[in-house]
């Protein structure tokens, strides 16, 4: 058994780990914090997130940043699932115990300080663990994933959008010098469970923001190799990303060595469902993800022009989070593939 302890997990995607860890069975949930002075503080987790009402009945501690070393006491993993500048304070004290830290955050995603200054409004003081971190891409860092200490586990935005354009980066599909263009919609629990003008009711459209400056443009560019204009929108909906993409191809690439890119990446990854075989009209939709920890990839080609169009969805709180820190995790310490393995009820 891996006993595991969450740090942020009255927020969304901790409340989802705090299931996902409950229900694997070579997992142990040992402790559950929020911050030292926070209102939630000693509430059942089942309380604050009724889907879990009479199954998370564990207690909610209060954590100072002083003491957070006692969160790792008796464990093997900490997850945090807390804002970027908090893991990035929390981190290095978890580290030093020797426990193993999957970073659900921004904090550890680059490998130099630059991008914390210009895109997520603080300076980032630990240089060493930005270098130690690994990627957790699951199904393309597996290798670099099974030897770390600390996990810095994708945004959501870039897993949705890694996943569809690493087949045809890695093939050298894509046009030199050319930069697909990502429009991507998400639902409002992207932006956690806080309230917010942004994220009140009443004030939720359906529109762009971060336009040409969101954190996740630098993101993606650094961990597919290539630049990418990338528009994220606000969907009035919960949960779920759909992630519309367009790529230039190099000259004389043909349908099959697409199809080959993407059947060849993702074959014996469960968690990458591909919606070539389907009928025409069937393209990757938020029903088709919400829920669940897969993402879903679809792709046309327009042979005239080279130009592709890839559709890639996924649950921003499961596959763009909480079930990709798991899916780490698992590579992590060697156990069953939950809960993407077959042999297990989800
Ligand atoms: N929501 C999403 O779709 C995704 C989010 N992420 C990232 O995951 C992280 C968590 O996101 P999300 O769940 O949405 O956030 P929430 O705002 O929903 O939750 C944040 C959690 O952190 C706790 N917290 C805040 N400060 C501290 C502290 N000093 N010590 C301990 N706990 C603290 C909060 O509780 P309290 O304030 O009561 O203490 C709460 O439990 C963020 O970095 C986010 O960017 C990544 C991918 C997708
Ligand atoms: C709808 C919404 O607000 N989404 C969030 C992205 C959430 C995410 O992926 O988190 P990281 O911050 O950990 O990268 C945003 O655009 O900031």
């Amino acid at each position: 058994m891996i006993k595991c302890s969450i740090i942020g997990a009255s927020g969304y995607t901790g409340a989802e780990l705090a299931n996902l860890v409950q229900q694997h069975p070579q997992m142990q949930l040992k402790g559950i914090y929020v911050s030292e002075k926070s209102a939630d503080a000693e509430a059942e987790l089942g309380t604050l997130h009724r889907r879990y009402l009479g199954q998370l009945e564990l207690e909610l501690t209060p954590l100072a940043t002083a003491d957070v070393a006692k969160a790792a006491e008796g464990v093997d993993l900490v997850f945090l699932a807390t804002d970027h500048k908090v893991s990035v304070a929390l981190a290095p004290a978890l580290l030093e115990t020797g426990v193993t830290v999957m970073d659900l955050s921004g904090g550890f995603r680059f490998d130099s300080p630059a991008p914390y200054d210009k895109f997520y409004g603080f300076t980032h003081d630990n240089p060493e663990w930005l270098e130690q971190a690994v990627y957790g891409l699951a199904e393309w860092n597996a290798a670099a994933v099974c030897h770390a200490q600390l996990v810095a586990v994708p945004g959501c935005y870039p897993t949705a959008s890694l996943l569809a354009l690493k087949p045809l980066q890695e093939k050298g599909l894509i046009k030199l010098d050319t930069t697909p263009v990502i429009n991507a919609v998400s639902g409002v629990s992207g932006a956690g469970r806080k309230a917010s003008m942004v994220n009140s009711f009443c004030e939720v459209s359906y529109n762009p923001y971060g336009v040409l400056n969101h954190r996740h443009q630098p993101e993606i560019a650094l961990h597919l190799g290539n630049p990418v204009i990338f528009t994220p929108h606000l969907g009035n909906f919960q949960r779920g990303i759909v992630a519309t993409i367009t790529v230039q191809l190099a000259e004389g690439v043909t349908q099959a060595q697409i199809d080959d890119a993407y059947q060849s990446a993702y074959a014996g990854k469960p968690a990458v469902r591909l919606y070539n075989k389907l009928a025409e009209n069937h393209w990757p939709s938020i029903n088709g993800v919400a829920n669940t920890p897969y993402c879903d990839i679809g792709w046309k080609l327009d042979s005239e022009t080279g130009h592709l169009v890839v559709v890639s969805a996924i649950d921003n709180l499961l596959k763009g989070a909480a079930s990709q820190a798991i899916q780490c995790a698992n590579i992590r310490f060697g156990l069953i593939n939950y809960p993407l393995s077959k042999k297990v009820a989800v």
